[in-house]
């Protein structure tokens, strides 16, 4: 759903204030530490309950400031706008959505699937797998709800047994979190690569417009285990090897993609700002493959969109996002961009110490 406006009180830099929006294309400018990538990172708060740039929510309260507090409307598709909030005071986080208290914080990921594209980016490539299987575990709880019971009770069967083999217990005791593990890790395994196999083909067609030969892009997944055999067969195997490691080294929790282009990995065969557009591309893959199951649109956070892509690469993101009918929030140092291209751009604001005022 997209957000019609937002209420901001406490959060970073940012003057306490009610922004509306519109369902298209909003864009922010404005100097160095002027306060853009704040209301991003305020909208990337609301729907996912963590931020991208500090490890703990604590510190985008603003300083002197005791809590920061959140709410948006989002605007249901009768046109009935739904409150979703979120609040901070130190240790402490709320979430209330239509006036109630949220049960669980997912709950906020659920109603407005977000997107991000800033800093950081790269690290899809370049880091290690925790990344990359958030990537696919996020794009399977927003399209299969049977995903999400699975992943969970493999976590806990798995923290059962890593704590007996942290234990030192004897092989049985270990054993006994095998059943479930294997029951529920071979159905992510299957969901896993049954997503990434679509998502490829939506990655293709996109990345059609930035690199020559696209279908030469391949997504190699593995699931964490030996793909010639059975998950119960590679857990039995390892029993003696993970006891004297104190924790479970086969299954899911291991799994990881990697990218080849033309044979080659991706780090070595395309050019940095090609391999930014291959994970925006991925993140529109990704989008795209939401609405085709669920009809839901997605919303893109855009930082700085023009560092490292050409203005005709940035026009194609833009054109893409606007076939996508996402809602998209885009920053600037100076405007207008070539994020204006598409014609959609509907509202621009001009941030300035702190404070957003409309530009008319
Ligand atoms: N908890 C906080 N309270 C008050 N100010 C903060 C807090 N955290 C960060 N800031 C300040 O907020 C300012 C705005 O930073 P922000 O990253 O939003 O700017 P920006 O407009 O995106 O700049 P740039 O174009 O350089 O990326 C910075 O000067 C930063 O020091």
């Amino acid at each position: 759903m997209p957000l019609s406006s937002l209420t901001i009180e406490g959060f970073r830099n940012l003057d306490s204030m009610t922004l509306s929006f519109s369902t298209g294309v909003n864009l922010f400018s404005g100097q160095n530490a002027a306060g853009k990538t704040s209301l991003l990172e305020a909208i990337y708060v609301l729907g996912r309950a963590r931020s991208f740039r500090s490890s703990s929510l604590d510190r985008a309260i603003a300083h002197g400031q005791e809590e920061f507090q959140l709410v948006a409307k989002l605007q249901q598709e009768t046109n009935r706008l739904v409150p979703v909030g979120i609040s901070r005071k130190p240790g402490k986080l709320m979430a209330r959505i239509n006036g109630m208290p949220a049960r669980r914080l997912s709950e906020l990921a659920t109603l407005f699937p977000l997107q991000w594209v800033g800093g950081n980016l790269h690290g899809l490539i370049e880091n290690g797998p925790p990344l990359r299987r958030q990537f696919l575990d996020w794009g399977l709880f927003h399209v299969k709800h049977e995903y999400i019971q699975a992943w969970k009770q493999f976590q806990t069967s798995l923290k059962q047994r890593n704590a007996a083999l942290r234990a030192a217990s004897s092989p049985k005791e270990v054993s006994i979190w095998d059943r479930d593990m294997v029951l529920c890790g071979e159905q992510l395994d299957v969901h896993r690569s049954d997503y990434l196999g679509k998502v490829k083909i939506y990655l293709i067609e996109i990345m059609n417009d930035f690199i020559d030969e696209s279908e030469s892009l391949d997504v190699h997944y593995r699931r964490g285990w030996s793909a010639d055999k059975e998950y119960g067969t590679a857990l039995k195997e390892s029993l003696l090897a993970d006891r004297e490691q104190g924790y479970t080294r086969t299954g899911p929790q291991r799994a990881d993609f990697t990218f080849k282009y033309r044979g080659k990995p991706v780090n070595e065969a395309l050019s940095r700002g090609q391999q930014k557009l291959l994970i925006i591309g991925l993140k529109l893959a990704q989008a795209s493959l939401l609405k085709d199951m669920t009809e839901i649109p997605s919303l893109f956070l855009l930082d700085d969109l023009g560092a490292e892509l050409d203005v005709q690469n940035q026009e194609k993101v833009m054109r893409r996002l606007a076939g996508l009918d996402a809602q998209v929030f885009a920053t600037a140092i100076e405007f207008p961009g070539a994020t204006n291209v598409t014609g959609k751009v509907n509202r621009m604001f001009h941030v300035k110490h702190g404070k957003v005022s409309e530009v008319v």
